[in-house]
């Protein structure tokens, strides 16, 4: 059967990362979308942002929309305090799949939960069925046309407290600019903008910080 792109990732992790080694899967990722296929990874310039958000934040749940090979899932739950807990959202099942190989690879699979399925039907769901009070941080990184409606969910199911931080990847390329528009004016939010480029590309990106105000 011919091979996706996505699986020929993890083939390269499995044959060239260290197991139990994070940093080792993320290099591997990077140096394999580098040079050979160009994949939608946050990548190793805007995950050095991401890095700092999240040891700034110190988070005990992070909520990630839009898992694709958990790349950064492994980014961020290679940060987390003992009994820290990740859950990522992935709607496409051969992402999930992929992803959930590379994260116990990296030996993560204890911090990261794959919930399979929509943000719009799990989001929902977080409270009960999940156990989750508040989230301390969301890292937005699926259709960059829901993260507007998403982030209107997190608030509508009391997910967000004062102090959550909320990163959105890709506020350039390929940009959301409903979203920008909204955590920018609605004066919820304290936002700050993150200049870097487009992951393992010279083009500019920028990954939005936006801290819910309560
Ligand atoms: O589009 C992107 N990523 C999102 C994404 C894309 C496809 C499928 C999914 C499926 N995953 C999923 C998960 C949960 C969900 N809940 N509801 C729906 C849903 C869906 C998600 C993206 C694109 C570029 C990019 C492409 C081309 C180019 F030229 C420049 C830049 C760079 C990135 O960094 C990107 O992140
Ligand atoms: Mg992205």
């Amino acid at each position: 059967m011919s091979q996706t792109k996505e699986q020929r990732i993890l083939d390269f992790v499995l044959q060239n990362a260290t197991c139990g080694d994070p940093q080792s899967v993320l290099d591997n990722i990077d140096k394999y979308c580098r040079l050979k296929e160009w994949a939608m990874n946050v990548g190793d310039q805007k995950g050095l942002i991401l890095d700092n958000i999240v040891k700034e934040t110190d988070p005990s749940v992070v909520l990630e929309l839009g898992t694709y090979c958990g790349y950064s899932s492994v980014r961020i739950s290679r940060l987390l305090k003992p009994g820290a807990r990740v859950f990522t959202v992935e709607m496409n099942s051969d992402y999930a799949a992929i992803a959930k190989k590379i994260i116990e690879f990296a030996g993560l699979k204890d911090k990261v939960q794959i919930l399979e399925g929509s943000t719009s039907d799990i989001i929902p769901q977080l409270k009960k069925k999940f156990e989750v009070n508040t989230l301390d941080l969301v890292f937005v990184d699926h259709w960059k046309d829901k993260y507007k409606q998403d982030t209107q969910l997190l608030e509508k199911c009391s997910l967000l407290k004062r102090g959550s931080v909320v990163v959105a990847d890709n506020v350039i390329v390929p940009g959301a600019p409903d979203f920008l528009e909204y955590v920018r004016t609605c004066g919820r939010y304290d936002c700050t903008n993150f200049p870097s480029f487009l992951e393992y590309m010279n083009e500019k990106d920028a990954l939005e910080r936006a801290i819910f105000r309560g």
